[in-house]
């Protein structure tokens, strides 16, 4: 892989919670416009490595992180760098979903206006493309006065896409996005993320590993704090290199 088709590397990364070393030596690049899975057993350092690509651990206490993470050549840890600009570029949707008690309107303009879109027409437009582009536009259109807590979990979850969606970041981060929804919800998610990946790079933790083979073009198996084994994902579930990954990957784990 050139360094133009990787977005955001990491380098020599380790990640220290206290006394506990969560992330050890990773080295990784994931791919522009590709959809890249992150698996291994509960614990392994998937949801901390994913929080280090956008700096979200900042806001744990006690934290310590060494080495590298560059996206598009910057690196994102050094001191003059804007971490809200680096979050409106590198969006995250959580697990849970978890709109604002606001319209669903509010929730997906106010990322646009936090970054200084005022005129009503001008967020009208940005609202609706959001929402088409996160597949629930027409399941919402005409109640976009209505509460988002008015929705279903899954339509949640899409509002909160669209909603990431809105600030027009380049990465989105996703930590186990459909883990509480239903099977009918989750395939809508996994639809969503195949359409996705043609504009923007999409990065996503899962426990799932059907999930993982289904919409990921690469996937990183980690195990303890470490990436045991990155690579193309047919490779990586049909042909691991690791024996742990095969382990994992056959359920002949621990
Ligand atoms: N805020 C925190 N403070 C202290 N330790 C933490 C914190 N967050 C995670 N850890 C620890 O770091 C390790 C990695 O956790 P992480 O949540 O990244 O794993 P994971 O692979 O995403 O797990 P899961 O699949 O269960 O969500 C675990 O041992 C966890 O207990």
């Amino acid at each position: 892989m050139t360094e133009n088709d990787t977005i955001i590397t990491a380098r020599h990364l380790d990640l220290y919670y206290g006394e506990h070393h969560a992330l050890k030596d990773i080295e990784v690049g994931f791919a522009r416009h590709r959809v890249t899975a992150l698996i291994g057993p509960s614990g392994c350092g998937k949801s901390t490595l994913l929080r280090c690509l956008n700096r979200m651990n900042d806001l744990v206490e006690n934290v310590r992180i060494e080495g590298e993470v560059r996206f598009d050549g910057t690196d994102i840890y050094a001191p003059e760098v804007d971490v809200v600009e680096i979050r409106k570029r590198i969006g995250m949707v959580f697990q849970r979903p978890n709109p604002f008690p606001k319209s669903i309107y509010e929730n997906v303009a106010y990322g646009p206006r936090v970054h200084g879109v005022r005129n009503r027409s001008a967020l009208d437009a940005v609202v609706e493309k959001s929402l088409r582009d996160a597949a629930i536009w027409d399941e919402v259109k005409d109640r976009l006065d209505a509460p988002a807590f008015s929705l279903s979990g899954g339509q949640q979850q899409r509002l909160c896409i669209a909603r990431t969606l809105a600030v027009e970041p380049e990465v989105v981060l996703m930590d186990e996005p459909c883990s509480a929804l239903d099977p009918i919800a989750t395939a809508k998610i996994e639809g969503l993320i195949e359409a996705l990946k043609t504009r923007y790079t999409v990065i996503i933790v899962t426990h799932n590993m059907q999930q993982a083979a289904r919409v990921s073009d690469s996937t990183g198996f980690m195990y303890l704090g470490e990436l045991v084994e990155f690579g193309e994902t047919p490779q990586v579930f049909e042909a691991p290199r690791e024996e742990l990954t095969e382990r994992y990957i056959t359920g002949r784990f621990g």
